[in-house]
């Protein structure tokens, strides 16, 4: 059970998906990007993985906070080992963030099921093993017969409600977009969409995280008649104060935050407020499986739900051991890509959705992901 190296694997893996300058997705060509796999290794043999950018498990984090804390310890103790870890952040520089506290919750909640043949949500406590997915949809862009009108919208989401979602996120367009960002052209395409999936689809919109309070009112008030779900991040949550005053003066509900640092204790500060109706986490945002299960259970004590921000394995599992959420966010989708044909390094997909809109829980060992060990090796660039 002791801890006996912790490594990192760097590969070459292809993707359509290229950032713009405020980190959101859009489609573009082919193109290879560096993917990372944190190796957490036991005395007997056993390993648990974790995925994510190089640079939240670059050496410099991995020699000086992560091997410290975990080398020679027992994995199992992981509540131990993650406050230790976080208790590192402080003096860190800035160094050590939530991502690389993530990654390693993954990789040793990964390891404990791996070394008991067991999947993790049945390890932790399973409410449900399928979840209802929204498709959650990239930001608009300006690409022909891409995410560029309102009609493009519109369009998408008759084509994702025949995929068998019953739940749609728009994400509406935002700068490099040049004439972006616009209440009114957010709320066309609201119209849009819920023009074309009719009343019994639930939709949700992901806004321009900077609007103003009175643009994020004007459009909070125009999602009420369209009869959307919730509205999300549309201005800077570093602003808690500004959602309380939103939360006050909407009937639609407010969910938040996502972005926000401070984990778990500052999602409680949240809640104590009042500044949001829906809560939220997701395990890369507050440093891990960890202390997204305490913020879910943090929500369910005052009667909220708690909506996970997030696709993959980790926020599954997540979804799969708490009540007091409703959806899992597939995605980020786009006309122009295929989510389900899922990544080269990944035997399955590890979200597979059925033709009602559920995402079954996978039951292999750990977190679920079946992981192409022969692809990384023969595409290893670290
Ligand atoms: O980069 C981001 O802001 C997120 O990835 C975002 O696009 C999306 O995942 C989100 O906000 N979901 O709620
Ligand atoms: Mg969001």
């Amino acid at each position: 059970m002791i801890i006996t190296d912790v490594s990192v694997k760097t590969f070459l893996t292809t993707t359509r998906r290229h950032a713009d300058t405020a980190g959101h997705a859009h489609p573009g060509p082919e193109h290879k990007v560096k993917q990372a796999m944190l190796i957490i290794r036991t005395e007997d043999g056993h390993e648990g993985y974790s995925f994510g950018a190089p640079e939240i498990v670059r050496p410099h984090v991995i020699d000086k906070f992560v091997k410290k804390v975990l080398i020679g310890q027992d994995h199992r103790d992981r509540e131990r080992l993650w406050h230790e870890l976080a208790h590192w952040q402080r003096g860190s520089a800035a160094q050590l963030t939530d991502r690389t506290l993530a990654a390693v919750d993954v990789a040793l909640w990964d390891l404990a099921g791996r070394a008991l043949n067991q999947p993790v949500h049945k390890l932790i406590g399973a409410y449900r093993n399928k979840v209802r997915a929204y498709g959650s949809i990239m930001c608009g862009d300006e690409l022909e017969g891409g995410l560029a009108t309102p009609e493009d919208y519109g369009r998408f989401a008759e084509k994702l409600v025949k995929r068998g979602y019953k739940g749609i996120k728009l994400h509406t367009w935002m700068p490099p977009v040049s004439w972006a960002p616009d209440v009114k052209m957010d709320l066309k395409a609201c119209a849009a969409v819920r023009e074309a999936v009719g009343p019994d689809i639930h939709l949700m919109i992901d806004a321009f995280h900077w609007y103003s309070r009175v643009d994020s009112l004007e459009l909070g008030r125009g999602l009420e008649k369209l009869g959307f779900d919730w509205i999300e991040e549309s201005m800077d949550e570093q602003s808690m104060s500004s959602y309380k005053w939103l939360s006050d003066n909407l009937d639609i509900p407010v969910l938040g935050p996502e972005s926000a640092s401070g984990k778990h204790w500052h999602r409680a500060e949240w809640v104590k407020s009042g500044a949001v109706d829906i809560l939220r986490t997701g395990v890369s945002d507050v440093g891990g499986i960890t202390p997204a299960l305490k913020t879910m259970r943090l929500a369910e004590c005052f009667g909220m739900d708690c909506e996970i921000h997030g696709n993959g394995s980790m926020n599954l599992v997540v979804a799969a051991t708490s009540k007091n959420c409703r959806w899992y966010e597939r995605g980020l989708l786009h006309p122009f890509l295929e989510y389900d044909d899922g990544f080269d390094y990944l035997t399955a997909l590890s979200d597979p959705m059925d033709q009602d809109g559920y995402v079954h829980v996978p039951d292999r060992p750990g977190i679920g992901e079946a992981i192409n060990f022969e692809f990384i090796e023969n595409n290893r660039v670290e």
